[in-house]
């Protein structure tokens, strides 16, 4: 059965160190013998500030980063789905986009985030992403890849079932869910609840790249980048993000501690047909809308 690798880093400001980190983590996906890739939300940068995002961002064709990814996308022969900023088209916002690079490193598909994480939580993070994220205002539909039909969502999209079951209506078999989830309401279960549910509706399977650790003196990941089958089974986890005290500069690249890693899972469609066929899960739009 071919293999799915969803991996896990700890993304800087520094797209050429990203990069870096991402080629360690295609590596790792090829030692693994996976057949894809996928990689977090914001894996070109994670910006301290709205300002400082503004003056990272770059079309995806004079992206450092992306670039690289292509190269080695073709150079492996290896599909890679990952998460970005672009530019958006007027005023002072970027987008928060995913694309799809396939095995001849061509940008194939592209999906913009469509909820934007704007919380104020006592004791917990303050994040006001809108602030200089431009919202997506489509759902890009499910598109073939070589281990099935997959769905690209992002982050915090995964609070609501609607899109993942509009992808599933779609003929999603696979759903993406690239992501830079805080400590506190990763630790609070939401997460892994989150995420198997969405596996466990949709009866897809749900992979979940994410970022993990200090990205600068105020932004922690939680990592555990996740791959779920459509039974809810947990197939693959990676690491939390570790203990260690703020340590910025010195300690990305640095995979001693178990952060930089690759998690795996046997995409088996399979298992999905029978599960889809063993609980049929038919709606009562007689009674409620459809989604
Ligand atoms: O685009 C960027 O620069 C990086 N983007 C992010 O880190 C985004 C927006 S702040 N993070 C989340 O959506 C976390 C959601 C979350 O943690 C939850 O739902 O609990």
């Amino acid at each position: 059965m071919p293999l799915a690798a969803a991996g896990q880093f700890r993304a800087t400001a520094s797209l050429a160190q990203n990069l870096t980190s991402c080629r360690s983590l295609i590596a790792k996906t090829i030692a693994a013998g996976a057949k894809i890739l996928f990689l977090p939300e914001a894996s070109d940068y994670l910006p301290a500030s709205a300002a400082e995002s503004l003056k990272l961002v770059r079309s995806i064709a004079a992206n450092e980063f992306v670039l690289g990814l292509q190269q080695a996308a073709r150079e492996h022969a290896l599909p890679i789905c990952v998460g970005i900023h672009e530019p958006a088209e007027r005023g002072e916002r970027v987008r928060n986009t995913c694309v799809y690079i396939d095995e001849a490193g061509v940008v194939r598909h592209r999906y913009q985030k469509l909820h934007l994480f704007d919380v104020e939580i006592e004791n917990g993070p303050i994040l006001m992403e809108s602030r200089s994220v431009e919202p997506g205002t489509s759902i890009t539909p499910p598109f073939d890849t070589p281990l099935g039909k997959l769905g690209m969502l992002i982050c915090f999209d995964l609070r609501f079932p609607e899109p993942s079951l509009h992808h599933r209506r779609k003929g999603a078999q696979l759903l993406s869910y690239p992501s830079a989830f805080t400590v506190p309401t990763g630790t609070a279960g939401h997460w892994h609840t989150l995420l198997r549910a969405r596996a466990i509706e949709t009866q897809s399977y749900v992979i979940a790249p994410a970022l993990v650790g200090w990205h600068n003196e105020k932004r922690r990941s939680y990592g555990h980048s996740i791959i779920i089958n459509p039974w809810g089974e947990v197939l693959g986890e990676c690491a939390g993000a570790s203990d260690d005290p703020i340590n910025v500069a010195s300690s990305n690249n640095d995979s001693s501690n178990g952060e930089e890693d690759i998690c795996v899972g046997e995409i088996d469609l399979g298992v999905l047909e029978r599960v889809r066929r063993e609980m049929p899960l038919l709606r009562r739009t007689d009674v409620y809308a459809e989604i």
